[in-house]
């Protein structure tokens, strides 16, 4: 057996109103993770920043999940200790930013950044398998476009952490769709 799966949805794609009940719902759908989308003014909507700021802070009251935090931002270390502070458990950040980038986890963008969605890009799915090959225990994720139709590719590349918003949000059984993603990164682990 390889690497655990872990299922995190995007709460990018959630009833933004009602915040604290979505990341509960996904909790009792099976989630393993709650991802959150950090994005700055330059480059995405202003609304979506302003969304972040009060979501997290909502967080910080209603819920004890393990917080994966997408930090879309030039400056990603200035928000670690903030955010650590304030509840964020992982934190992954953009390889074009300057400064080091530790590894732990590798996030493998499968959509442009910026938005839910989008449609998967199965061309990185050769970077997702270059880093399988060479970190067979790293924790590899994926994000954008994930669903039932993509999860097999994305899985059989080497991906165990699968983020996945509109997918799981848009679906009258979100609980099925988890199932069905996890199932498929742990059969395809366990022929690695
Ligand atoms: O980081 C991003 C987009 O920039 C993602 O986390 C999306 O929110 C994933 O949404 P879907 O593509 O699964 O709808
Ligand atoms: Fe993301």
């Amino acid at each position: 057996m390889g690497v655990k799966a872990k299922i995190a949805p995007s709460m990018l794609s959630s009833d933004f109103a009602n915040l604290a009940s979505e990341a509960q719902r996904m909790l009792d759908c099976g989630a393993d993770w709650l991802h959150m989308d950090i994005m700055v003014i330059l480059l995405c909507p202003p609304l979506l920043l302003l969304y972040y700021g009060i979501s997290i802070l909502l967080f910080l009251c209603c819920c004890r999940a393990y917080l994966d935090c997408h930090l879309m931002v030039t400056d990603p270390l200035a928000y670690v200790e903030p955010l650590g502070k304030a509840g964020a458990s992982g934190f992954t950040f953009h390889v074009e930013v300057e400064g080091e980038n530790p590894v732990e986890m590798v996030l493998v963008m499968t959509v442009e950044p910026g938005f839910g969605g989008q449609k998967f890009m199965p061309e990185m799915m050769d970077k997702v398998h270059t880093l399988r090959k060479k970190y067979p225990t790293l924790d590899i994720e994926v994000d954008g476009g994930l669903g039932p139709s993509t999860i097999d590719a994305a899985a059989e590349a080497g991906a165990n952490c699968i983020v996945a918003g509109s997918s799981v949000f848009g679906a009258p059984d979100p609980a099925q769709v988890i199932s069905l993603m996890r199932k498929s990164v742990d059969e395809a682990q366990s022929k690695m």
